[in-house]
């Protein structure tokens, strides 16, 4: 049984852009917690990895470059697993959209089977958004090289013995807190139509601080929705034959996508609005349910939210309609879902006798499990250690 430790520490990485030793620091109760776990004859073979995504991509290279050397210092030091310098990196957008891909049709036991009998999936971090579907092996063929930023668009991939052609990408400013300061800065004017009334502050990413204040007569569910599509830069001119958004290849759709599960802030959202049971790991959903709680989110002023949205912490309240407009831009403009189609939000998959968290790191000790040669002690003991 391939055991992953999964645990979180937050703030992210991203979050330490000037301290890089605190930013290593703060990733000291995940190695313990990791090695608590794992047998200490087994620690020496099994590799410990560090994936940073968006948050750390959008700090630029020199910011992110430290706290990298930062946390490989600390991994050799302070750590008795398996520990290689190249191991800690910043991934590949292509790489967590595909890993997460492998992570949910891993737990949902879909590898092996046909490429249309593979679920795909959407990732709404904070920096980025990925999307990830199996391709015919035909479309595949006429798939465009590369992309904008130079990740392929699909990659082949052999998963318990069958070849996948995966399409996967990731758009980087546009997961839900990066996306908030791009809404904020394509407004023409004082104020956003996506912040409730009464909020009168500014918003904060990425070490830069965003106007965002509200308009005199509050937040509307119509003008928002004319910011958040502007901001998605929906009308970007597209040179292939279909794309999402941002002159972005769409992949071409197909049986691959037709099954959609969608994870990470899409869920946060929901499960915090109410309109699924933050109880249940994951849930059927269209995306016209984001419209629903848009609309009477986008009606609140933020002393009227604080009373509606209890499970929405303070400093999300003031943007609640602006997220909810978001993602169904997002889903419904950005990836072209009709709002009526049923996709599932999800956090965690059932998987033997215990829920396992639906994300990205999964995918990647499978990728290294599977490379490792059958004799190695790490794979016998398929205690993997990640650190996202
Ligand atoms: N509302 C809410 N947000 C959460 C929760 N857990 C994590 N988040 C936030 O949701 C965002 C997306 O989650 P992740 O994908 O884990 O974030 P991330 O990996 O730092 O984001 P990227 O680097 O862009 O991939 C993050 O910015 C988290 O701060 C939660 O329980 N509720
Ligand atoms: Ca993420």
């Amino acid at each position: 049984m391939l055991k992953t430790v999964d645990r979180r520490v937050k703030p992210g990485l991203s979050s330490y852009d000037d301290d890089p030793q605190e930013a290593a620091n703060s990733l000291i109760p995940l190695l313990e917690e990791a090695e608590g776990v794992i047998p200490e004859e087994l620690q020496p073979t099994t590799p410990i990895r560090l994936g940073a995504t968006a948050g750390l991509r959008i700090l630029g290279e020199e910011k992110s470059e430290k706290i990298l050397k930062a946390v490989r210092d600390l991994f050799q030091t302070n750590s008795s697993l398996e520990y290689k310098s190249e191991w800690v990196t910043v991934l590949e957008g292509y790489q967590e959209g595909s890993y997460l891909w492998v992570a949910m049709n891993y737990l949902l036991g879909n590898l092996g089977n046909k490429y249309s009998d593979t679920v795909g999936v959407v990732d709404l971090g904070g920096g980025s958004v990925q999307m990830a579907y199996a391709l015919s092996k035909e479309a595949a063929a006429n798939a465009p090289n590369i992309s904008i930023g130079n990740n392929p668009y699909v990659t082949k991939q052999l998963l318990n013995e069958t070849n996948y052609y995966l399409y996967a990408y990731s758009y980087l400013h546009y997961g839900l807190f990066a996306a908030r300061a791009e809404i904020l800065e394509a407004v023409d004017g004082p104020y956003s139509y996506c912040v409730l009334g009464g909020y009168a502050g500014s918003y904060k990413y990425s070490g830069k601080v965003y106007n965002a204040s509200a308009s005199p007569s509050g937040s509307s569910y119509s003008k928002c929705r004319v910011e958040a599509i502007k901001a998605l830069k929906i009308n970007e001119i597209c040179t292939y034959q279909d794309c999402t958004f941002g002159g972005v290849w769409s992949g071409g759709g197909g049986d691959g996508q037709k099954n959609l599960y969608v994870a990470s802030s899409f869920y946060y959202t929901a499960a915090e609005v109410g309109f699924i049971d933050s109880e249940t790991p994951n849930a059927l959903v269209r995306p016209s349910d984001f419209k629903k709680a848009a609309k009477i989110a986008c009606k609140s002023s933020l002393e009227e939210a604080n009373v509606t949205y209890p499970n929405v912490t303070e400093d999300n309240l003031p943007y609640i309609c602006m997220d909810l407009v978001y993602e169904y831009t997002l889903l419904v403009d950005g990836f072209g879902l009709k709002p009526t189609q049923e996709i599932t939000l999800v956090t965690k998959v059932e998987y033997g006798d215990s829920y396992v968290n639906a994300a990205w790191p999964l995918g990647s000790a499978i990728e290294v499990v599977s490379s490792q040669s059958p004799q190695s002690p790490a794979l016998k003991s398929f205690r993997r250690l990640w650190i996202q």
